[in-house]
């Protein structure tokens, strides 16, 4: 199989993706691409769907996206797919101050991986979940909510885990593993 095309504007992702695929038996080498593409409003798969259609389009060929939610089991799944505004707008102490008042402040974090083979094809979803709790800020805050976010049994923030724990556990790590079978069996 020829390269695939990652597309994503963030930085982060693309390296934690490219850590995650190279790790591993059977390596998968990626290029990525940023594009600017809209993003539409609805379910998480809805979302990736859509994206993914989307940069299939615009690069005339076969390509993978990503979209990752922070979802707070008190707000039945919300934010979700819109994270990144929610995150932009109140910062980590704003996603612990939206949950005062709730008892739980349980929270998954949900990575989909689309896959479309290229213009006119059906994206194809591959979803990583890992679950954990909203908690005051923790460790190096160089990637979106990590500081804020402890998955379940760890003791540790995604941003206090070094870069090989959190690419074991990660929701991303979860999705690309399904990803990487899906790839090695076409
Ligand atoms: O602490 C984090 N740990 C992670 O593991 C992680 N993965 C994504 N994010 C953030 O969650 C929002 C998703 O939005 P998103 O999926 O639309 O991404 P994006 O717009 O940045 O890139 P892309 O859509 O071009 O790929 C954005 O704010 C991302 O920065 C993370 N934050
Ligand atoms: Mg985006």
């Amino acid at each position: 199989m020829s390269k695939l095309t990652f597309v994503t504007g963030n930085a982060n992702k693309l390296k934690e993706v490219k850590e995650i695929l190279s790790a591993g038996a059977t390596p998968i080498d990626i290029d990525s691409k940023s594009l600017d593409i809209d993003e539409i409003q609805g379910s998480t798969q809805e979302v990736a769907i859509a994206k993914c259609k989307r940069a299939a389009e615009l690069l005339n060929g076969p390509c993978i996206t990503e979209d990752t939610a922070l979802c707070f089991e008190a707000l039945d799944g919300l934010p979700g797919p819109y994270i990144k505004y929610f995150l932009e707008k109140v910062g980590h102490k704003g996603l612990n101050d939206m949950l005062v008042g709730f008892e739980t402040k349980n929270a998954w974090a949900l990575c989909t991986f689309a896959y479309c083979a290229g213009p006119g094809h059906e994206p194809i979803l591959f979803e990583g979940r890992t679950d954990g709790s909203i908690v005051p800020a923790r460790g190096p805050a160089k990637f979106g909510w990590d500081p804020a976010f402890e998955p379940s049994g760890t003791g540790l923030t995604y941003a206090e885990m070094p870069a090989e724990q959190k690419n074991k556990l990660s929701h991303r790590y979860k999705a690309l593993e399904k990803l990487r079978v899906y790839l090695q069996s076409v």
